[in-house]
């Protein structure tokens, strides 16, 4: 496993334990306050005490995988709007991990995905402040040269899995950092709008299982529906095998994979 480099372009804490990136990188920003740098980022090699969506814990074996958490002050971004930086992170990893598959896609509203299994989850606290987003923090585990899966996590996969050989895990973190720096900054142009737009349509490409019927959940139980569109708030638009609309916020749908 090679070392964090000493180049590393962003400003980086590489733990070799902690509970969570996300709740370690947040106390910093509480006791520092915006003295922490926008993109700073921290790592560990292991976690005791991940965070997963809908209150789960996130699982991943020692010094194999990518486990960060990176902080962003998009204080110009109204809160209806904070969907987009769920779309640039997602672009960002899916981006970065096309290098090495053409069968990676995000699983609205933040997975991603190889195939029907999960490489990558996704975990956004944002802090409001008024009608605007005051500090957002991105954490993210990214399954990289884990050999095998123990847990009953559904459907996981890592890059070693599918590529057959081991990665260079800053390096790919990096690259994902740049990627996402690209994007936040041209939210703050003039052109920030035709940005916008752009980072939607790049989104909606890469969903997974964007095209045909498939069998989804929701607290009415089991259907069948083809994706219309995700919405800029981030609302899933599905159409049931009646022709009828369904909308959908975070959580209250699942995929039947
Ligand atoms: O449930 C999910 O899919 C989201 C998982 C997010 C896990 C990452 S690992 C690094 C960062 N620190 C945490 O405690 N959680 C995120």
């Amino acid at each position: 496993m090679k070392p964090c480099p000493e180049t590393f372009p962003y400003p980086l804490i590489a733990l070799d334990e902690t509970d969570s990136t996300n709740r370690y990188i947040s106390q910093l920003c509480n006791e520092l306050q915006e003295s922490v740098a926008e993109l700073t980022t921290v790592t560990a090699e292991f976690q005791s005490a991940g965070k997963g969506q809908r209150g789960n814990t996130w699982e991943a074996d020692k010094g194999k995988n990518l486990l960060f958490s990176f902080v962003l002050y998009p204080t110009f971004l109204e809160a209806r709007r904070q969907f987009i930086l769920s779309q640039i992170v997602s672009l960002s990893i899916k981006e970065e991990l096309d290098r090495w598959s053409d069968e990676i896609t995000i699983k609205w509203p933040n997975d991603i995905y190889w195939r029907d299994k999960k490489i990558c989850g996704i975990l956004i606290e944002n802090d409001l402040s008024g009608h605007f987003i005051g500090r957002s923090i991105s954490g993210i585990g990214i399954n990289i040269n884990q050999d095998e899966f123990h847990s009953d996590a559904p459907n996981p996969v890592s890059l070693k899995q599918i590529t057959g050989q081991e990665h260079d895990r800053y390096e790919i973190l990096s690259h994902i950092l740049k990627r996402v720096q690209i994007y936040y900054n041209s939210l703050q142009t003039e052109d920030g709008s035709t940005y916008t737009a752009e980072i939607a349509a790049r989104y909606a490409r890469s969903l997974f299982r964007r095209r045909g019927f498939h069998p989804y959940e929701d607290a009415d139980g089991r259907f069948s529906a083809r994706l219309l569109r995700v919405e800029q708030d981030g609302r899933f638009v599905l159409e049931d095998e009646n022709g009828k609309e369904r909308e959908y916020l975070f959580k209250e749908v699942q995929y039947i994979v």
